[in-house]
């Protein structure tokens, strides 16, 4: 096992990874429910860690993220309450953590040698963009170069085993925002239990991104904590709530129902079932939970008759116009005047490279 492993790269080079933002396009947050959603990777946010060789093994806190210097204590407080607690350093360790077991239990041998792991992030912070799991994401992929294996920890597991990262700290949370980071591009994604039980993942898609029409990204700076806004209707789900589980399973059909509306480019469906989808949610969650600012954000788009959805579990939306250039127009003066920033969405392609693609189950 570790210490009689492989041997450490010939370079012993940096090595560098970055993992980008994800939208969650339909069906969220089903995936937390053995559901289905379309997800894709945007480069409008990222984030980098770099991964250098040392002689202990050091997690470096990032100066800004994990903050523990302050001027004063209301400079802590009102950190603190704007934030949270938390940086990326738990992130990362949990990542170390999760990693290491699942080699030892698969009986993959690492070698000995010591790193130095840090991290950048330019993902708004909490926002429901994925940024917990881009830092993991990125994080994941230089251990697998560091130890070379990325050829014997497959594409599939490897977002299970990311999200193991942030479970292992508490954070509840689903599959697709690690899958879309994984793979980029735009991936169809069915977490139906029974492969999922029989598989340890589930089955993913990669769809063409030119079927996708132009999205924008609505966002503020509203750091809301997505475990803590899920807990409440996971745990109804987990007891058996009648609304929640077949209000999830709506949820998890707009996906499958999105799925042909993007091969046939029927747009006006997509904007339907975009609007549908966060309808839900709002039955399920309550605004309380998913909070006014963000709940705004949502209606700012729908006043000038914008398709809008929350790309994750809050703090930034999606946008789809579907009349084209003059309501494009109108969604980004509407932003302006309610101070939330606005941009378009660009969309990442496919991050898997030759090695990554022989680990699929479909090559073997
Ligand atoms: N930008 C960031 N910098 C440092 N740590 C972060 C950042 N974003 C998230 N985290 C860490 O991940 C945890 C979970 O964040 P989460 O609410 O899932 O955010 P997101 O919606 O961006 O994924 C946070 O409590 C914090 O520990
Ligand atoms: O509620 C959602 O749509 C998603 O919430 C989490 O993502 P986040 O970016 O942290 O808001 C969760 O990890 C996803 O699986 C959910 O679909
Ligand atoms: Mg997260």
């Amino acid at each position: 096992m570790e210490g009689n492993g492989a041997p450490p790269p010939p370079s012993a080079a940096i090595i560098e990874h970055k993992a980008y933002a994800r939208i969650g396009l339909l069906g969220n947050p089903s995936d937390v429910y053995y559901g289905r959603t379309i997800s894709l990777n945007i480069s409008n946010f990222w984030a980098s860690v770099r991964l250098e060789p040392s002689s202990d093994l050091v997690i470096v806190p990032h100066p800004t993220h994990d903050l523990v210097k302050f001027t004063s204590l209301s400079h802590l407080t009102n950190r603190l309450e704007n934030e949270g607690y938390y940086g990326g350093v738990r992130l990362l360790m949990a990542t170390c953590k999760i990693f290491t077991k699942y080699c030892k239990e698969q009986g993959i041998d690492l070698h000995n040698n010591n790193f130095s792991i840090s991290y950048e992030t330019n993902i708004p912070r909490q926002t429901g963009l994925s940024g917990s799991s881009a830092i993991v994401c990125a994080a994941f992929s230089c251990l697998l170069d560091f130890y070379n294996v990325r050829d014997k920890i497959g594409v599939e597991i490897r977002p299970q085993l990311i999200l193991n990262a942030e479970k292992e700290l508490g954070i509840v949370a689903g599959l697709q925002d690690r899958v879309a980071q994984v793979y980029g591009g735009l991936v169809y994604m069915d977490f139906d239990k029974e492969k999922m039980d029989k598989y340890g993942h589930g089955n993913y898609t990669e769809l063409d991104t030119s079927l996708l029409p132009p999205l924008y990204l609505i966002y503020a700076e509203n750091p809301s904590d997505s475990g803590k806004v899920h807990s409440t209707v996971r745990k109804r789900w987990l007891d058996g709530d009648k609304f929640i589980i077949s209000s999830m399973e709506e949820v998890a059909n707009l996906a499958l129902e999105g799925k042909t509306a993007l091969l046939e480019k029927d747009y006006s469906k997509l904007a339907t079932l975009m609007n549908q989808n966060f309808d839900l949610r709002r039955r399920m969650f309550g605004d309380a939970a998913l909070g006014g600012l963000n709940i705004e954000m949502v209606e700012v788009g729908r006043r000038v008759g914008a398709a809008t959805k929350f790309t994750g579990s809050g703090g930034a939306v999606v946008a789809f116009c579907p009349d084209g250039a003059s309501q494009i127009e109108l969604l980004e003066e509407a932003c302006k005047k309610s101070g939330f920033f606005i941009q378009s969405v660009k969309v990442v392609p496919s991050l898997l490279n030759e090695i990554d693609i022989r680990t699929l189950s479909s090559k073997k």
